[in-house]
C-alpha cells in the first residue's frame, strides 16, 4: 500500500493565522528564550525529537510549570524502558488544572456540564475549587491517603471531574469506568487495585432509558476486599442508592469550608491506572504519572489543539475512554471543558452539533464511527447550526475514513480545521494528529505531534517511507507509564512494547508515513477490540462466549481501520453438536452487552468449523484480520506454524466472493 499522489488538500492556515496561534507563539518563545530560528512546524517537530531534554524543558517554561522542587535535569537517560523524566521534581496535578496559568480566575468558566434529558450546569474555578476542596476532606475522612486508589464507577459528570481532582489532590490515585460496563468487565479492572474507596452513581441515562445499576455495584463490592467506603451521587432522582454507602451531597455539604490544598508529589508519582487489554490474562493496569501527564496535555491541548483562556474544549467520550482524561487535561490550559453524558445520537443525530453551537464550543472531539453515522445520515450542521466559533474537529478511536474528511468539510465547514488523531490508552494522548500551522489533506493524519518520534518499522526493524509499517516510537515520552499494575519486575511492560524491537516502543497500529510527513494509521496490528474507542481484549471476550456449554471454540476479529469501512465486531463460532446458532445468538447477545458492554455485542455471528490455531495453540487472530482485510493468505501466515491449515478456507472465501 504505497501512494505516490499528494490527495486533495482541504484546510491551509494562513501565515497571519499561524502567528497568533500558541504553537506560532512558541516558535517565537523558542527564537527569543533559547535563540532557536525554527521556521516552520517540521523544523520545529525535528528539533522537539532531536533534543528531548531542550523540547520538554521549553514547554514546561512556556507553559509556567509549578514545581515544588524543580528537577536536577530533564532526562536522566533516553533508554526505552527506564527513561527517567525531571528526577527530583515535585508537583501536583490538580494544582496545575485548578490554579496554575492564565483563565483560572473564580469567576471564570471551567465546566460546562449537560446530559441528554436536559439537566445540566455551568460551573466556575472557583466554584470548581471549593467543590474539589470538600471532596478532598470528605475523602481524608474516609481515609484516603497519597497513594490510596479511589475507583469510580461513574458517567461524565461534574461530581466525578470533582472526585477526580480531589483524588489527585490527595496524590491518591484515580481509576474510573463507565457505568455500561458489566460486572465482569469492571471486577477485572478494579479487584486488582484494591481501591480504598468506590464512588458509583444510583443509576444512569442513556438513549431516553434510565439503567439502574445497583445491583452491580452490589456484586462489586463484595469482591473487592479492603474497601472501606462506596460513596454514591444520587444521579437518577428517584432511583435508591446501594446501601450502605455515603451519600455525595451529605459529604459535599459536610465539608462545604474545607480549605484546597495540594500533596506535593514526585514526577513520577501515580495519577491514574487506566486500562489495556491482550489475548491472555487480566486487563493490564496502564499507570501514569502527574508530571508527565501535565507536561504531554499542556503540550497537546496548548500547543496541538491550541485551545487556553477563552476556550471550550468538548469531547464526546464517557470515562471508560482515556479521552476523557484527555478532556479533563483541558482546564490544564485554562481552557473551560464541555462535559456530555449520555447517548451522541438522542434524542437526535445532531445532538452534539447543536450542544457545540449553543456552547460556543472551539474545538470539538469525538470518534471516527460517530462521523460516519453523521455522514450516513445527511446531517448538515453548518446548514442548521450556528458552529461559527468551531475551529476544529478532533476525530479518534479508529481511522477517520476519506468520505469522513470529507463530510466534514462538506457539512461542518472548509474553514475548521479536521484533526484526525491516533495515539492510545498507553500514553493517554496523540502521537500523530494536527497542528494549527500544518495542512489538511484528505484521508491523511497531518503530522507527528512534538516530541514523538514516530517511525514505521518493517519486520526487520528498518524504516520505510510511503510503505505500511509497524508505528513506533524511537524515543521515550514523559506520558509513557511508569508502570503497570502489579508488574514489579517490569515484565508485563516489556512485553507489552518492547518485545519486537528491543529498546523501541511498537505500538500495535499499522502506520504510512507519506512523503509529506502526514500519515495513514491502517488499523491494529494486533487484535484489540476497539469498538467506538472503548478497547477490550480478545480475553475478556472469549471468557464470556465460552463460558456457554453450546459454544465449543470462537475468534472475535474487529475489522475496523482495515479499509474504507467502519468495521465490524466479528464473531466467529464453533457449536456443539446439535445446537443451532440461531436459538443461542439472543442470549450471546445479552450476556456480552450485560458483561462487558452494549458497544461489544458483535455485528454478526457467523458459524466456522474450526478455530485456526498455531501450533502452540495461540488463536490466528491477527492473520485472520489481515487476510479478512485482503492479505494474501501466505503473506498474513506463515502456514508451518499451524496446527490446522484447512481452517483459514473459510475467511479466504468470505473475502473472495
Ligand atoms: C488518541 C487515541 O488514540 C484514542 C484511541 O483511539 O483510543
Amino acid at each position: 500500500m504505497t501512494s505516490s499522489t499528494t490527495p486533495e488538500l482541504l484546510w491551509q492556515p494562513s501565515p497571519e493565522w499561524v502567528r497568533q496561534t500558541r504553537v506560532g507563539r512558541f516558535r517565537d518563545w523558542l527564537w527569543k528564550h533559547r535563540e532557536l530560528d525554527l521556521p516552520d512546524y517540521r523544523a520545529l517537530w525535528r528539533w522537539s525529537v532531536e533534543d528531548l531534554a531542550g523540547f520538554w524543558s521549553a514547554v514546561a517554561d512556556f507553559f509556567g510549570v509549578s514545581f515544588h522542587e524543580s528537577p536536577e535535569r530533564v532526562l536522566s537517560a533516553e533508554t526505552m524502558p527506564g527513561a527517567e523524566w525531571f528526577p527530583g521534581a515535585r508537583l501536583n496535578y490538580a494544582e496545575h488544572a485548578l490554579c496554575v496559568g492564565p483563565g483560572k480566575d473564580d469567576a471564570r468558566t471551567a465546566v460546562i456540564f449537560e446530559r441528554e434529558d436536559g439537566h445540566g450546569e455551568t460551573i466556575t474555578f472557583g466554584e470548581l475549587r471549593s467543590r474539589v476542596a470538600a471532596v478532598r476532606a470528605g475523602l481524608v475522612e474516609l481515609g484516603v491517603r497519597s497513594g490510596d486508589r479511589v475507583a469510580a464507577l461513574v458517567p461524565n459528570s461534574p461530581e466525578t471531574l470533582v472526585a477526580f481532582l480531589a483524588t489527585a489532590s490527595l496524590g491518591a490515585v484515580w481509576s474510573s469506568c463507565s457505568p455500561d460496563f458489566g460486572l465482569r468487565a469492571v471486577a477485572d479492572r478494579f479487584v486488582q487495585i484494591e481501591p480504598k474507596v468506590l464512588l458509583t452513581v444510583n443509576g444512569y441515562r442513556y438513549g431516553g432509558r434510565e439503567f439502574d445499576i445497583t445491583g452491580t455495584v452490589e456484586e462489586l463490592r463484595g469482591q473487592l476486599p479492603g474497601l472501606g467506603a462506596t460513596v454514591s451521587i444520587d444521579y437518577v432522582p428517584g432511583a435508591a442508592s446501594p446501601s450502605g454507602t455515603v451519600d455525595w451531597r451529605d459529604m459535599v455539604e459536610r465539608h462545604a469550608d474545607a480549605e484546597l490544598s495540594f500533596e506535593s508529589v514526585p514526577f513520577d508519582h501515580p495519577l491514574w491506572v487506566l486500562y489495556s487489554s491482550g489475548t491472555t490474562g487480566l486487563p493490564k493496569g496502564i499507570v501514569h504519572g502527574h508530571g508527565g501527564i501535565v507536561l504531554e496535555h499542556l503540550k497537546a491541548i496548548g500547543l496541538h489543539c491550541d485551545l487556553g483562556p477563552g476556550d471550550r474544549f468538548c469531547w464526546f467520550t464517557t470515562t471508560g475512554w482515556m479521552m476523557w482524561n484527555f478532556l479533563v487535561g483541558g482546564l490544564l490550559t485554562g481552557s473551560a471543558i464541555v462535559l456530555f453524558d449520555g447517548s451522541p445520537v438522542h434524542p437526535g443525530t445532531d445532538t452534539l452539533w447543536e450542544l457545540s453551537a449553543r456552547h460556543g464550543v472551539s474545538y470539538f472531539g469525538t470518534s471516527a464511527p460517530f462521523i460516519q453515522t453523521c455522514r450516513k445520515r445527511g446531517l448538515r450542521p453548518a446548514t442548521d447550526h450556528d458552529l461559527s466559533r468551531l475551529r476544529t474537529v478532533g476525530s479518534t478511536g479508529a481511522p477517520l475514513t476519506a468520505d469522513g474528511f470529507g463530510w466534514i468539510a462538506e457539512e461542518v465547514g472548509h474553514e475548521v480545521q479536521i484533526a484526525s488523531v491516533s495515539g492510545g490508552t498507553d500514553l493517554c494522548t496523540a502521537f500523530v494528529g494536527a497542528s494549527p500551522d500544518v495542512p489538511v489533506w484528505l484521508g491523511e493524519i497531518s503530522c507527528p505531534m512534538l516530541g514523538a518520534s514516530v517511525a514505521a518499522y518493517d519486520e526487520h526493524g528498518d524504516e520505510t517511507y510511503d510503505e505500511v509499517g509497524e508505528l513506533v516510537l524511537t524515543k521515550p515520552m514523559p506520558s509513557m507509564p511508569v508502570y503497570f499494575w502489579n508488574d514489579p519486575d517490569g515484565s508485563r511492560l516489556l512485553e507489552a512494547y518492547f518485545d519486537t524491537y528491543p529498546g523501541i516502543w511498537r505500538h500495535g497500529d499499522w502506520v504510512r508515513i507519506t512523503e509529506r510527513g502526514s500519515l495513514v494509521i491502517y488499523g491494529r496490528s494486533d487484535s484489540t477490540l476497539n469498538r467506538g474507542g472503548i478497547r477490550m481484549g480478545t480475553a475478556e471476550f472469549y471468557r464470556v462466549v465460552e463460558g456457554f456449554d453450546e459454544v465449543f471454540d470462537s475468534l472475535v476479529i474487529d475489522t475496523s481501520g482495515a479499509g474504507e469501512t467502519d468495521g465490524e465486531l466479528l464473531c466467529f463460532l464453533v457449536l456443539a453438536e446439535g445446537v443451532e446458532l440461531e436459538t443461542l445468538e439472543p442470549a450471546l447477545r445479552e450476556r456480552l452487552r450485560d458483561e462487558l458492554s452494549p458497544r461489544h455485542v458483535p455485528n454478526r455471528f457467523l458459524v466456522i468449523g474450526e478455530v485456526p490455531h498455531t501450533l502452540n495453540g495461540k488463536k490466528l487472530e491477527v492473520p485472520v484480520k489481515k487476510i479478512l482485510a485482503g492479505a494474501a493468505p501466505e503473506s498474513a501466515v506463515s502456514m508451518d506454524a499451524l496446527r490446522n491449515p484447512g481452517s483459514l478456507r473459510p475467511f479466504i472465501e468470505m473475502t473472495s466472493g
